[in-house]
């Protein structure tokens, strides 16, 4: 790997801001990525994700802010895909050159022997026979699989990659989480964006949610997707939630015979023996799980964002 480990943020968007006439496509938005992290950038159809990645790669411009990779825009490295493997939209390829050709092309733009392909090949499980083929042949895995070997084939030490999982089928989709988690845990930053909820919540290490260009939530998946909240049941639920109200912790019926309340189970237990109260269950309240939380975003994002229009035209 090219890049030294030491330098923990590897990409920094910084208040960024793009409109294309009138439409603010990105909207002040400010995130990092780091070394030995897999960071999903999530975001419903047209938030913001690919115009803030083309920034990043230097194929458009900010209209204001900025994003540094390696502490450099893109545009002033050096050799570019000796640091940053980029994969923005594999349908891209030139249809008629084979894959060995367009990686070949690859290796020899960045000073690199071609005797690298065949080993990039293995990485991706594209076979000897199938880089012979021309591209237009290529299923849209396929193409995606090679469009990760372009970015790898530089040994670079970050990724950015567009909606990687695209076109790809269970293993396929497997096979790219054990790419990408190999990449990050050998010091490596990937930055992906992806409308696969449930594969960025396997996958990721920390999480940037943007709707309508702006960004909704950031932080680490963990803390992100952990739930504050308890649910507890005694036998006699109605004197439990009498003595935690008196306590000054709410608690709520759900369901089946238990009470949720915001409070840790930690409390919730303390009092409950202090009052002598046997409990039958006590457990932290299920995490709601990114996709509801994704959903609850961007749907306030569009919320304020209407409301802003509304204001704007009143
Ligand atoms: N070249 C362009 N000219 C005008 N508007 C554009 C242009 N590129 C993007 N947009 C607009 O900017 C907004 C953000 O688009 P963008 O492609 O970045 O979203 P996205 O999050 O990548 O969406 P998707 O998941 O559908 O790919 C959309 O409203 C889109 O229509």
């Amino acid at each position: 790997m090219a890049v030294a480990v030491r330098l923990s943020v590897m990409i920094r968007v910084d208040h960024l801001t793009k409109s294309y006439r009138g439409v603010t496509a990105v909207d002040d938005v400010s995130f990092c990525a780091r070394a030995g992290r897999v960071t999903g950038f999530l975001g419903p159809n047209g938030a913001g994700k690919s115009t803030t990645m083309r920034i990043m790669v230097g194929l458009s411009t900010a209209t204001a802010g900025h994003v540094d990779v390696l502490g450099s825009r893109y545009v002033d490295l050096p050799n570019p895909g000796r640091e940053i493997g980029v994969l923005l939209d594999a349908s891209a390829q030139h249809a008629g050159r084979t894959g060995r050709e367009i990686l070949e092309l690859a290796a020899r733009t960045m000073g690199l022997p071609v005797s690298r392909v065949p080993e990039t090949l293995r990485r991706v499980s594209l076979t000897e026979k199938e880089a012979d083929r021309r591209v237009r042949t290529y299923s849209l895995g396929m193409r995606q699989r090679l469009g990760i070997a372009t970015a790898l084939i530089g040994d670079p030490g970050v990724l950015v990659l567009d909606e990687p999982a695209n076109g790809l089928d269970p293993a396929g989709i497997r096979w790219m989480r054990d790419v990408l988690r190999e990449f990050a845990d050998q010091g490596g930053t990937v930055l992906l964006s992806s409308h696969l909820l449930h594969e960025i919540e396997v996958i990721a290490d920390d999480l940037v949610v943007i709707g309508n260009g702006r960004v909704v939530a950031q932080g680490a998946k963990h803390d992100l997707l952990s739930t504050s909240g308890t649910v507890v049941a005694s036998s006699d639920n109605a004197r439990l939630a009498a003595t935690l109200a008196r306590a000054g912790v709410k608690a709520t019926p759900e369901g089946a015979g238990s009470l949720t309340t915001s409070a840790d189970p930690g409390e919730v237990g303390r009092i409950a023996l202090t009052a002598g109260i046997a409990l039958t269950e006590l457990r932290r309240a299920d995490s709601a799980g990114l996709e509801e939380m994704f959903l609850l975003l961007t749907a306030q994002s569009q919320r304020e964002s209407h409301s802003r229009h509304a204001g704007e035209a009143a």
